[in-house]
């Protein structure tokens, strides 16, 4: 066993603050700590689990071993009791090392639908075959034609009262089911989005259970086109599929009627709130968020460790080379991006807590927080997805060449990660629902209704009236939280504002409100990152408040800091124009933000070590916990393909024969 590298050792000694305890409030005890570590050695001791490095398989063999470990994960859950849905998630992260799977969206999106929108009696019939993986499904809505406008999907399922079924077609090449994971070769069902009509009517979009392929001998059925879409930027391990419906029928009771129903007679009975079947939506957007904080605080440690062991360039004349991590342009890089990780960790708990107590009152039937939870869930997601998805690939140069190489898990970090600024609602198109609420709650507050929940700034549009930045008293303290909280909020209103202004005004030359809102589409959605990032530092530093430890405090205190002030930097031209900040301030938050990097560099490591990645999970050749990277690279690059003979075929092929003709 190699030596810890002594670099990284130093670092570890000079922190101020445990790295446990830090790990169990990350966690949320140390309970919770213990038992997802317990959890995660189940995984890495499991000979089943040891495999071979993908970047040296096909696509086809990697499919392959996806489906072989996603199997034997099933068994493995059932054998160790797992069934908390938290505990199955630790679980498959680790089975699958971070990638996605086949059988994501069956145990993402299919069981989840099924929970929330199936009958009583339709979750007697699905969700215990479903739960065995006999049956394995998808959820397929996106189709060729559109993916974002999902109001136009073409798919029908039409009722049939004489046999008492659905017809499903796909009618046109647009119509086709398009993107559903796992779908092309895996699942054996699907959850279908489809126009319903009965009785020669259209009701618009429902949720239907449709038999793929055969329970026997998983050959397509009669009327089903399926298959894979092709290899994609990342997502090797999953089969997002096609799918096209000719004339299948299903029973009346496929489709999931806990809310709207259709009647044997075909008639129809409207549910409390034709958006309830965007529920699963809504579920897996508030897990993204959650999601963007793994991927950048993995990204992180990834960067910080190599940057504490890897030492290049003269600082001092004389003195040796050092360690890149003392450079202030690479601190300036890293430790935002440190302080943004924490930062969305709690936001993915706060988004998470949110949805299961909203989700509750839904099942309840109150649906009066749904507009807040839906456009909380969409402005967040997209929020963090497109920090961190910018994050990633800072990280990755930030390593310099090696960063390139699959070895330091950056590339796989990067595509797994990019898609979620896509799929789950394109993030502009998220924003843009963000705004259509905040505009919403802004004319409500004019009106004089009390807004309550992360909108009830809205209510302070009195104190916002317009008046000389210079009458005005500067707002802001830049050393302390409470008051760059505050910034942000005034912020946030002023940027509602301007984009509700700006529909007025385009409302006012008599264009459409359709128009009027494509006109001003730029200021909507600057209204939502604004609001979404001002939610993202009030939870930070309403986080500090839970912390008793001092040491720990202290250290999430000057990140807090730091990632308000640097979000100041850059947006600063909304600060000054909304007068909550003045240009001497701006220089004085530059050597704020500088003597923060200061006060991290000796916790950075320790910083990343308590989010608590395993190697196994981190894959990172840059990123060992050891520091001894350049062993280990030489290592992995031996095992690479082209190395299993010392002169490859293509010299007897092609070279040798070249060079007797020259
Ligand atoms: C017992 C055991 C327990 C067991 C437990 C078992 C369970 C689990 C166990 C295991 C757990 C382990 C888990 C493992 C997980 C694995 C990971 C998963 C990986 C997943 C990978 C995911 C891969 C990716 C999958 C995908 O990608 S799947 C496809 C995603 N596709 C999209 O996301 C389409 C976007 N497009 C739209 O969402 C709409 O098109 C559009 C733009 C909103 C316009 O919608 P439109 O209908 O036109 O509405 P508008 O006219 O604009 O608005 C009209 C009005 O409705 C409002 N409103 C719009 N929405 C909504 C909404 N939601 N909700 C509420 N309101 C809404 C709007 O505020 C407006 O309100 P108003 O202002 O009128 O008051
Ligand atoms: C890896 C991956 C996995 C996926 N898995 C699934 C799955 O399991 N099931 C499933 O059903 N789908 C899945 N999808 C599909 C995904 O949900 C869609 O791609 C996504 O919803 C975006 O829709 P789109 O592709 O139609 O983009 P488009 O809407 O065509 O977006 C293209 C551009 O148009 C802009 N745009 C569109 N509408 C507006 C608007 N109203 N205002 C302003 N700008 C607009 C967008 O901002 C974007 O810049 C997956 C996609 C990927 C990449």
């Amino acid at each position: 066993l190699a030596a810890m590298n002594p670099d990284i050792c130093r670092e570890r000694e000079n922190a101020t603050f445990n790295t446990e305890t830090l790990t169990n409030m990350l966690d949320g005890s140390a309970e919770k700590t213990r038992r997802r570590r317990e959890i995660e050695s189940l995984v890495i001791n499991d000979p089943d689990f040891q495999h071979d490095d993908p970047n040296f398989m096909s696509r086809s063999e990697r499919y392959d071993a996806a489906v072989k470990k996603s199997s034997q994960m099933i068994m493995k859950l059932r054998d160790y009791g797992i069934s908390d849905p938290e505990e199955i998630y630790f679980y498959k992260r680790c089975v699958h090392r971070g990638f996605s799977e086949p059988l994501d969206l069956h145990l993402g999106m299919f069981l989840t639908t099924l929970l929330n929108q199936a009958s009583p009696t339709q979750l007697d019939t699905f969700f215990t075959p479903a739960w065995n993986l006999e049956i394995v499904g998808t959820y397929a809505q996106t189709e060729l034609g559109h993916g974002t406008h999902i109001r136009k999907l073409e798919t029908t399922a039409t009722y049939d009262p004489s046999t008492q079924e659905f017809v499903l077609n796909c009618p046109t090449v647009s119509s086709i089911k398009w993107w559903p994971g796992g779908l092309g070769k895996t699942s054996n069902h699907a959850i279908v989005l489809a126009q319903l009509y009965t009785l020669g009517k259209c009701h618009g979009l429902h949720a239907f259970i449709v038999p793929i392929r055969c329970m026997k001998t998983h050959q397509p059925l009669p009327g089903v086109t399926v298959g894979d879409i092709g290899p994609k930027f990342g997502f090797e391990e999953v089969d997002n599929g096609y799918l096209k419906l000719e004339n299948v029928r299903i029973p009346r009771e496929n489709m999931l009627m806990k809310y709207a129903q259709v009647e044997p007679d075909g008639s129809y009975l409207k549910p409390p709130s034709d958006k309830l079947t965007y529920g699963t939506m809504v579920f897996i957007r508030a897990m993204i968020v959650g999601e963007s904080a793994r991927a950048l605080s993995k990204s992180c440690t990834i960067a910080i460790r190599y940057s504490a062991v890897r030492h290049q360039s003269e600082l001092r004349p004389g003195e040796p080379e050092p360690q890149i991590l003392d450079y202030q342009a690479q601190q300036y890089k890293l430790f935002p991006l440190l302080a943004a990780a924490y930062a969305f960790t709690f936001v993915g708990q706060y988004m998470s807590d949110t949805y299961h107590r909203i989700t509750g009152h839904i099942n309840q039937g109150d649906f009066s927080q749904l507009p807040e939870l839906h456009a909380l869930a969409a402005g967040l997601k997209a929020f963090t997805t497109w920090t961190a998805n910018a994050g990633i690939e800072v990280c990755r140069m930030a390593c310099g060449g090696h960063g390139y190489l699959c070895c330091s898990g950056l590339p796989d970090i990067y595509v797994t990660f990019t898609p979620t600024c896509t799929y789950e609602g394109e993030n502009t198109v998220m924003m843009l629902q963000t705004a259509r609420f905040l505009v919403k709650c802004y004319r409500q507050a004019r009106e004089g209704q009390q807004l309550s929940g992360t909108v009830s700034y809205l209510n302070e549009q009195q104190r916002l009236q317009p008046q000389p930045v210079s009458s005005r008293p500067t707002v802001v303290n830049i050393n302390d939280l409470a008051s760059l909280v505050e910034a942000y909020k005034l912020r946030a209103a002023k940027l509602v504002e301007v984009a509700a202004k700006s529909l007025q005004g385009e409302l006012q030359r008599s264009i459409s409100q359709e128009d009027a809102w494509n006109n001003s589409s730029i200021e909507l959605v600057r209204a939502s990152d604004a609001h979404c990032h001002y939610v993202v530092v009030e939870l930070f530093a309403a986080k500090l408040s839970e912390i008793s430890d001092t040491a720990v405090h202290s250290v999430l205190n000057t990140l807090a800091l730091l990632y308000a002030l640097h979000g100041i930097t850059l947006n600063s031209g909304d600060f000054l124009q909304a007068g909550l900040l003045s240009v001497p301030q701006l220089s004085q938050i530059t050597q704020r933000i500088k003597a923060l990097l200061v006060e991290i560099r000796p916790n950075a490591v320790a910083l990343v070590d308590s989010f608590d990645y395993n190697d196994e999970m981190l894959n990172s050749v840059l990123g060992r916990y050891d520091g001894n990277v350049y062993e280990s690279m030489f290592e992995w690059a031996k095992r690479s393909p082209l190395n299993r003979t010392e002169v490859h075929e293509s010299y007897y092929k092609y070279m040798k024969p070249l060079r007797s003709k020259l």
